[in-house]
């Protein structure tokens, strides 16, 4: 798995996790929402530069005009719900993917600190010699990850895999990593040192679904 730290490079992506992670911000769920959005635009761009391109002439008004154009069959694949924002932001670049969602939550079975990832509600199309991008904006443990890739194999078998995450313990990359085949890609907003005794990133930025949506009740 290649994985691309995109914040190693210094651009305004770093304003837009500062807000995220701020104690003093990320309360504003429109805000939080917004710009997990933004990160999943930029995220986007930077993982369109390794896609297909071939070129083709257009016309315009006064004459003609060379450009080289991506030409992957896209599916854009988020797991809910903490995932929906992040898919807004991709889905305002790449207006033709077809879309697949998958719920994945975290089910506390007798303690805080040890659970299982429960994957339910499965929407998708034929994955077969597509581009699947697989959109979450928390890697922590990587378990969501590995789960719902398993839970999508039945709907074939993609070209190329690309991961999109805005927050990631280095740890879940790990364990990711050692899950998917070396061509596949990882897009990365920042990646974090280690997770606490709940699985939760340190110092990430607290719960992802409950910052966009609201708190839940656990289960
Ligand atoms: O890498 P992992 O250890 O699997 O954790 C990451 C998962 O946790 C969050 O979802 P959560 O279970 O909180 O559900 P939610 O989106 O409904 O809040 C997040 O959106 C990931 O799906
Ligand atoms: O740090 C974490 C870990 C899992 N899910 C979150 O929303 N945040
Ligand atoms: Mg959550």
């Amino acid at each position: 798995m290649t994985i691309h730290n995109i914040s190693k490079e210094n651009s305004i992506l770093n304003t837009f996790i500062s807000e995220i992670r701020n104690v003093n911000i990320q309360n504003d769920s429109m805000r939080f929402r917004r710009n997990i959005e933004r990160i999943g635009e930029i995220l986007g761009y930077e993982m369109s530069k390794s896609l297909n391109y071939t070129s083709s002439t257009i016309k315009t008004p006064l004459g003609k005009c060379d450009i080289s154009l991506s030409n992957n069959d896209i599916v854009l694949c988020s797991i809910l719900r903490a995932g929906v924002p992040l898919h807004n932001g991709l889905l305002n670049y790449f207006d033709t993917a077809e879309n697949a969602f998958i719920s994945a939550y975290r089910h506390h079975k007798h303690d805080p600190e040890s659970f299982e990832i429960i994957v339910e509600y499965l929407a998708c199309p034929n994955l077969e010699n597509k581009t699947l991008i697989l959109a979450d904006p928390m890697l922590a443990t990587g378990q969501s990850m590995v789960a719902t890739f398993e839970a999508l194999k039945p709907f074939g078998t993609p070209k190329e895999v690309h991961l999109i995450s805005v927050i990631g313990a280095q740890e879940g990359i790990d364990f990711v990593k050692s899950h998917f085949d070396n061509k596949t890609h990882l897009w990365i907003a920042a990646i974090d040192d280690k997770l606490n005794d709940k699985g939760y990133i340190i110092p990430g930025l607290g719960d992802a679904g409950d910052l966009a949506f609201g708190k839940k009740l656990q289960q």
